[in-house]
């Protein structure tokens, strides 16, 4: 069977509340680059990756376009897009942006990942080409608690089956653009209901049927998102060289 298209979606429009610092951490300094370089580097080299529509502030487009994508020579990138108020807007920005879906597969990554490499962007090809849906992720270490409303263990799930969620999370084209459609469609209902969106799998658990593979990443593969991820992601990028 020929080898599908893909299209990698990179999210960069984050205020990056959590963090705090007055740059948002995508564009912070991470051993002499911008994060967003790390993931940008990882998905214009992997060969399984056709072009790249990377999703940034309404304020940052040119930016982004002239001091990352033309100063680092990011050739796939084919489109700055201006993202959302929330991620799953953002996405559906970008999902936008990305034209024909027929023959597609759309790789979804938050830009402040930065160390998802080419094993694991292959290995969630090769399961999504197939079952049309997967998403990165490692089985937790601790034991998960499931809390109730005034804060008392309600449940221990058993631990073999709870997994952190990373990204990449990959879809045929078709069917994740017509999940968040609904989704986007339905916004007002589901936000009433307390609904919180916080990564793409969902979008497909809320609206059909189509089970989602979890496919293995890796402990290093984290996202910056408090202070102290920055020493971190410093010590993780220091193995690395
Ligand atoms: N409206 C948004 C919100 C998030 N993101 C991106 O989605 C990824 C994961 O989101 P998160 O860690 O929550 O980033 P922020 O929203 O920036 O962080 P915070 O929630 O602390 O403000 C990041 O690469 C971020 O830039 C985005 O493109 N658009
Ligand atoms: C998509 C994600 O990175 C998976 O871990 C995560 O859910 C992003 O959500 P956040 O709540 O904004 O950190």
């Amino acid at each position: 069977m020929d080898k599908k298209k893909c299209t990698a979606i990179i999210l960069a429009a984050g205020q990056g509340k959590r963090m705090g610092t007055k740059v948002q951490k995508q564009f912070l300094n991470l051993g002499g680059k911008p994060v967003l370089w790390y993931a940008l580097y990882a998905f214009e080299n992997s060969p399984v990756i056709n072009d790249i529509i990377l999703v940034t502030g309404a304020d940052l487009v040119e930016y982004c376009q002239s001091e990352i994508v033309e100063k680092y020579g990011f050739c796939k990138v084919r489109s700055v897009t201006a993202g959302g108020a929330e991620r799953y807007h953002s996405v559906w920005k970008g999902l936008c942006a990305m034209g024909d879906k027929e023959n597609r597969i759309v790789f979804i990554h938050d830009g402040a990942r930065p160390f998802v490499d080419e094993a694991m962007i292959g290995r969630a090809y090769e399961e999504a080409s197939a079952s049309g849906a997967c998403v990165i992720g490692m089985p937790v270490k601790d034991t998960i608690k499931i809390a109730d409303e005034n804060g008392y263990i309600a449940s221990t799930p058993k631990r073999s089956l709870v997994w952190q969620i990373q990204t990449p999370q990959v879809f045929d084209a078709e069917l994740i653009v017509s999940a968040y459609r609904e989704v986007i469609e339905r916004e007002q209902e589901l936000l009433s209901q307390g609904v919180q969106i916080t990564d793409d799998a969902m979008v497909v658990e809320y609206v059909c049927e189509h089970p989602v593979k979890l496919v293995q990443g890796s402990y290093e593969n984290m996202k910056l998102t408090t202070p102290d991820d920055l020493e971190v992601a410093e010590a993780f990028l220091q193995k690395r060289l």
